[in-house]
């Protein structure tokens, strides 16, 4: 009889550990560890008063007790919030490039960075360059070197 040899998958090694959304419970804003508080009254003016699970989530490995520096990958069903989740995140490190299927998801995806860090450029491709380059090499103020 022939022996079927399994094929084996390469899988990057964040793929290997995966870490379940399911078990983190959305937070008020006031419980998040390492919230700046220019970044809760955003939040709060979006009318935001607490983190979904998925944000939870990103928050706890990207910024907060668990932080260090990698690659996310979030799945987690639509409507779950991974908008706010990947945006938290980024106006911490100040660059991010989003990459979506169309342009109008661009145009939301660019009013929610817009809504929670009104000092940091962002541009939508596909726009009158200069204006683009103009809006990117926006610097936020620095307050003693820290910038949500
Ligand atoms: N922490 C929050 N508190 C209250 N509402 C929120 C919160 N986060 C996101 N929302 C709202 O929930 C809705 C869904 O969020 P969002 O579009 O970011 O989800 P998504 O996972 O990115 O969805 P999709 O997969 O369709 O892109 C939006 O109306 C958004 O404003």
């Amino acid at each position: 009889m022939m022996e079927v040899k399994k094929k084996s998958t390469a899988i990057l090694s964040w793929m290997r550990n995966p870490i379940g959304v399911r078990q983190f419970e959305g937070w008020p804003l006031n419980l998040v560890p390492c919230l700046d508080p220019r970044l809760e009254a955003a939040l709060d003016r979006m009318g935001f008063s607490s983190l979904f699970p998925v944000q939870v989530a990103v928050w706890q490995e990207t910024i907060g007790p668990g932080a260090f520096e990698r690659d996310l990958c979030i799945n987690s069903p639509t409507g779950s919030g991974k908008t706010l989740a990947l945006s938290t995140r980024s106006v911490k490190c100040l660059r991010a490039l989003v990459v979506l299927p169309t342009r109008d998801l661009a145009l939301q995806v660019k009013e929610v960075f817009a809504a929670i860090a009104p000092a940091v450029g962002v541009a939508v491709g596909r726009s009158w360059i200069a204006d683009e380059i103009a809006e990117l090499i926006k610097r936020p103020k620095l307050e003693a070197g820290i910038c949500y």
